[in-house]
């Protein structure tokens, strides 16, 4: 089977850097300019931590709620004080690098976004090495299934991920649902900072725990779908918000670009947004204020359509 004949083909521009410099694309850390990248990485842990304790301290919620039998397979569910049975859903999926992170310091959107009246699922997978990319594709639909069955009378159900996260959030374009008998009520996806080819990140050192295949980096990768695989129809009621952020690297952006400009050809109803003066890991932390530029769009995006 050929490349696909946009950036991920033979003339994308990483197929002609060197190891270093592919290192350093795809080393969201190296790309911060306000801090180091290890003091980035601490305060972001540390905000995600708090603002989960936060969570779980002030507001209702429902901690390890199973979507599966194994014992990765929970999510923790946080509700609005309001009390109803028609609430628009947010299904939050970390990053990492498929390798770390975790649901209990990942609650960065819940307390803006609970006051507002929506209710807030923070999931958590296997990462690698104990879960595959498959396998994390898998879970992580069975997750989004899990809320439509429990919530069937959801006012619709946005996703978003963060860096690998919103490669999780984008793989759901493809999930065959009828297969897990539910088909859930998806009216957007917020994708922050992803990446959507996973071949160039198999040549760096990130892909040590993960060991993907070209196959399994095609497979899993929601570019290669919608540049090679046959058509398939795009879902009118369910947008897509592609956002990167101002310091991410060229990588970054070309990757959210592509991916952008794919779905478009593709008929989905997707917009872009690159965030201003934010690196990978300021735009998530942000998303802890209320006020903020992407903390109101997700806002605005939901209401308008529930
Ligand atoms: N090793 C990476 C870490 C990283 O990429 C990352 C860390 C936390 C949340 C998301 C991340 N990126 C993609 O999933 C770095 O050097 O930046």
């Amino acid at each position: 089977m050929d490349v696909p004949g946009g950036g991920g083909g033979r003339g994308a521009p990483w197929r002609k850097m060197s190891k270093e410099e592919l290192e350093n694309q795809y080393s969201p850390s190296r790309w911060v300019v306000r801090r180091g990248a290890e003091e980035a990485m601490r305060t972001y842990s540390q905000i995600g931590d708090e603002a989960t304790k936060k969570a779980r301290a002030t507001g209702r919620s429902l901690l390890d709620m199973p979507y599966g039998d194994g014992e990765g397979e929970k999510m923790d569910i946080y509700f609005p004080e309001e009390v109803s049975e028609a609430l628009p859903f947010l299904v939050f999926f970390h990053g990492g690098y498929w390798q770390s992170g975790s649901k209990d310091t990942s609650a960065f959107m819940v307390s803006p976004l609970t006051a507002q009246g929506v209710a807030v699922v923070i999931v958590a997978y296997d990462i690698a090495p104990k879960g595959t990319l498959d396998k994390m594709v898998d879970q992580v639909t069975r997750s989004v299934a899990s809320v439509q069955k429990r919530y069937p009378g959801n006012r619709g159900i946005h996703l978003c991920g963060h860096s690998a996260g919103a490669h999780l959030a984008a793989m759901m374009l493809l999930a065959n649902w009828t297969k897990l008998g539910v088909t859930p009520n998806l009216k957007g996806l917020f994708l922050v900072s992803g990446i959507y080819d996973l071949e160039p990140v198999m040549h760096t050192s990130e892909n040590a725990p993960l060991l993907v295949t070209l196959e399994d980096a095609r497979r899993n990768s929601p570019q290669w779908h919608l540049e090679m695989a046959p058509a398939q129809p795009a879902d009118p009621g369910c947008r897509i918000l592609v956002i990167v952020g101002q310091h991410d690297s060229p990588e970054f952006h070309r990757q959210s670009r592509e991916f952008y400009q794919a779905l478009r050809r593709r008929s989905w109803e997707a917009s872009f947004e690159e965030l201003r003066d934010v690196d990978h890991f300021e735009v998530l932390w942000n998303l802890t204020q209320k006020d903020y530029v992407l903390t109101q769009i997700i806002l605005k995006t939901i209401f308008q359509e529930s």
